[in-house]
C-alpha cells in the first residue's frame, strides 16, 4: 500500500485546498500559468475535490488517446448532476451503455448524409436572414451588435436541427440556459464541498441550478407534447421524412421501441438539451472570435475577401456549403481562431480507474481537465503562439479532428465532439457570406490594434465587450 506519487501542484490551504490559487476570473489563463511552473501535468485540491489539469500535446495525447477509454468519464457534481439529468443526457453523461446508444442515435443523426443534405437547406435561410439585417444596416450606416447577430445565427440554426424550426418558448429556453451556464462555470459551494451538509444547506448554487433545469424540462416537456400530439394527428406511420429534425428521429424510434436503454419523455429532453447547448454558443461565441480577429487584422481579412469574391465570382446572392469548397485561406481562418480562442478552453474528463500517467498517479474518481487553451499557446508547439497567423496552417495537414494534440478545440477520443462538421459548416456559410457581400470597420474610425479582445468568464469562452461593427456594402447585396 504504497502512498500515491501524485503530480506536482501549487501550495494548498486547509479546507479550501488549492482554490485561492485558480478561482481567478479566468480560471484557463491562471491555470496555464501555474501549468508552466508545474508540469503539464498538475495537481490541484479545488476544495475537496482532487482535480488534474493537462497542459502539454504529449499529456492530451497519453489522457485522450492512449488512455481514452480511463478517462472517459465526465465530472461528478450536484450541479452538473442537475444540468445532466442524472446522467441521462449525452454531454454529462457517465460512460457506459445508454450514453454509447444516445450518442449513437445522435452521431447517426447529425452527421448522415440526409441530414447534411437537410442542412445545406437551412443555413443559406438563416444566413439569409442575418444578410438583409446587415445590408439594412448597411444602408444608414449604423453599427451591428456582430456578436448578438452571431450568436442569433447560431441558435436559430441549432433551434431548426434539433426542434425543426423556432418554438414559441426559446427565448425563455436560451436565457435558462445562459444562466445554467453561469453556475456551471463558477466554483459552486456545493460542488466543491460535496460531503458538508452545512455547505449544502448554505449554498444556492444547488438551488439555482434546480430551478434553471426544471424551467428547462418544462420547455422540454411542452414541446414533446405538442409533436407527439401532431405526430398523431397527421397520423404518421413512423417513418421517416425528409423534415425529420432531431426530435422526430427520437420519438420514431421510441414509437418503434427501438432503444436497448427504453427512452422517457424526460430522457429525450435530456438529450435535445444536451445537443443545443453543445452546440449553440459553441460555434456563436467562435463566430464572434472571427470576426473580431479579422477585424482586428484588416490585411488578413482583406486577403480572405480576396479568395472568397474571386472564387464565388460576382453577383451572387446568398450561397450555400457545397458552394464553399474552394475556400482554403478562409478554412485556416477558422483553424486559428480555434487555436486561440477555443470556445470550450478546458475539456472535462473524469478518471474512471487510477492509472499511472508520465510517471504520476492519477486515481480513479479524479476531475481531469484537460486545458486546450494552454496546449494550442504552448510555445514549444507554436511559433509565436499568442499571434494570430492564419498561414501557420497553409502546406501541412493539421487540422482538428483529434489526431494532433497540439490542437484540440473539439477535443479527441471516445468523448470528442459529435458536432464537428455541424459547428465548422455554420461557421464557414456565416463568414464566406458576411465577407462576401460586406467590408467590416470599427465604429468612429477606431484603431483595431487596440480592440479589446478580454474574454468573458465561463464554461464557453466568449467576448466581454460584445463586437460592434459597421457594415460596408460591397458591390450591393442581392437578394434571392
Ligand atoms: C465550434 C463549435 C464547437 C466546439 C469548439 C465544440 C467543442 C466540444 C468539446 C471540446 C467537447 C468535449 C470533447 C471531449 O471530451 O473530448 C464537445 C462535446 C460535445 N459536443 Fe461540441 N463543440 C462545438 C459544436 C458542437 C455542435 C454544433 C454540436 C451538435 C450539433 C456539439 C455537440 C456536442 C456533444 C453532444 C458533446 C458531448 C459528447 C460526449 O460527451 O460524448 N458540439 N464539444
Amino acid at each position: 500500500n504504497r502512498k500515491p506519487r501524485l503530480p506536482p501542484g501549487p501550495w494548498t490551504l486547509p479546507i479550501i485546498g488549492s482554490l485561492h490559487q485558480v478561482a481567478s476570473v479566468l480560471p484557463h489563463r491562471r491555470m496555464m500559468d501555474l501549468s508552466r511552473r508545474y508540469g503539464p501535468l498538475m495537481h490541484l485540491m479545488l476544495g475537496e475535490v482532487p482535480t488534474v489539469i493537462v497542459s502539454s500535446a504529449e499529456a492530451a495525447a497519453l489522457v485522450m488517446k492512449t488512455n481514452d477509454l480511463a478517462f472517459a468519464g465526465r465530472p461528478h457534481s450536484a450541479t452538473l448532476d442537475i444540468f445532466g439529468c442524472s446522467g441521462r443526457g449525452i454531454v454529462f453523461a457517465p460512460y457506459g451503455d445508454p450514453w454509447r446508444q444516445m450518442r449513437k442515435v445522435c452521431t447517426m443523426e447529425l452527421l448522415s448524409s440526409k441530414q447534411v443534405k437537410r442542412m445545406d437547406a437551412i443555413r443559406p435561410e438563416q444566413v439569409g436572414n442575418l444578410l438583409r439585417y446587415v445590408a439594412a444596416a448597411a444602408s444608414t450606416g449604423a453599427a451591428v451588435d456582430v456578436s448578438e447577430k452571431v450568436m442569433a445565427l447560431s441558435n436559430d440554426v441549432v433551434s431548426r436541427a434539433v426542434f425543426g424550426g423556432k418554438f414559441p418558448q426559446q427565448e425563455e429556453y436560451l436565457r435558462e440556459l445562459d444562466e445554467a451556464f453561469v453556475l456551471l462555470g463558477g466554483f459552486c459551494l456545493v460542488d466543491l464541498f460535496p460531503s458538508s451538509r452545512l455547505v449544502r444547506w448554505l449554498s444556492n448554487g444547488e438551488r439555482h441550478m434546480r430551478r434553471s433545469y426544471g424551467h428547462i424540462q418544462r420547455i422540454n416537456a411542452d414541446v414533446i407534447k405538442g409533436r407527439k400530439a401532431a405526430r398523431a394527428a397527421a397520423q404518421d406511420d413512423a417513418s421517416s421524412t425528409d423534415d425529420d429534425d432531431l426530435l422526430d428521429v427520437l420519438l420514431r424510434l421510441q414509437e418503434k421501441d427501438a432503444f436497448t436503454f427504453p427512452m422517457t419523455t424526460e430522457s429525450i429532453g435530456a438529450v435535445l438539451f444536451d445537443i443545443f447547448a453543445g452546440a449553440t454558443q459553441t460555434t456563436g461565441v467562435a463566430l464572434e472570435w472571427a470576426m473580431a480577429e479579422l477585424v482586428r487584422h484588416p490585411e488578413t481579412m482583406a486577403k480572405a475577401q480576396l479568395e472568397i469574391r474571386e472564387v464565388l465570382g460576382q453577383g451572387r446572392a446568398v450561397f450555400t456549403n457545397s458552394d464553399l469548397a474552394g475556400l482554403h485561406y478562409m478554412r485556416m481562418i477558422i483553424k486559428e481562431v480555434l487555436r486561440l480562442h477555443p470556445p470550450g478552453p478546458l475539456i472535462p474528463r473524469r478518471a474512471r480507474e487510477d492509472r499511472k500517467v508520465m510517471g504520476f498517479d492519477m486515481l480513479e474518481g479524479t476531475n481531469v481537465y484537460i486545458n486546450a487553451f494552454a496546449v494550442s499557446r504552448d510555445p514549444n508547439c507554436w511559433e509565436s503562439p499568442e499571434e494570430f497567423k492564419p498561414e501557420r496552417f497553409e502546406n501541412n495537414n493539421m487540422d482538428y479532428n483529434g489526431t494532433y494534440f497540439e490542437f484540440t478545440p473539439f477535443g479527441a477520443g471516445r468523448r470528442q465532439c459529435p458536432g464537428i462538421l455541424f459547428g465548422t459548416s455554420t461557421m464557414e456559410i456565416a463568414l464566406a457570406n458576411l465577407l462576401y457581400h460586406f467590408d467590416w470597420v470599427l465604429p468612429d474610425k477606431a484603431n483595431p490594434e487596440f480592440l479589446d479582445m478580454t474574454e468573458k468568464y465561463g464554461i464557453i469562452v466568449g467576448r466581454k465587450y460584445d463586437l460592434q461593427l459597421i457594415p460596408i456594402s460591397h458591390g450591393g447585396f442581392h437578394d434571392i
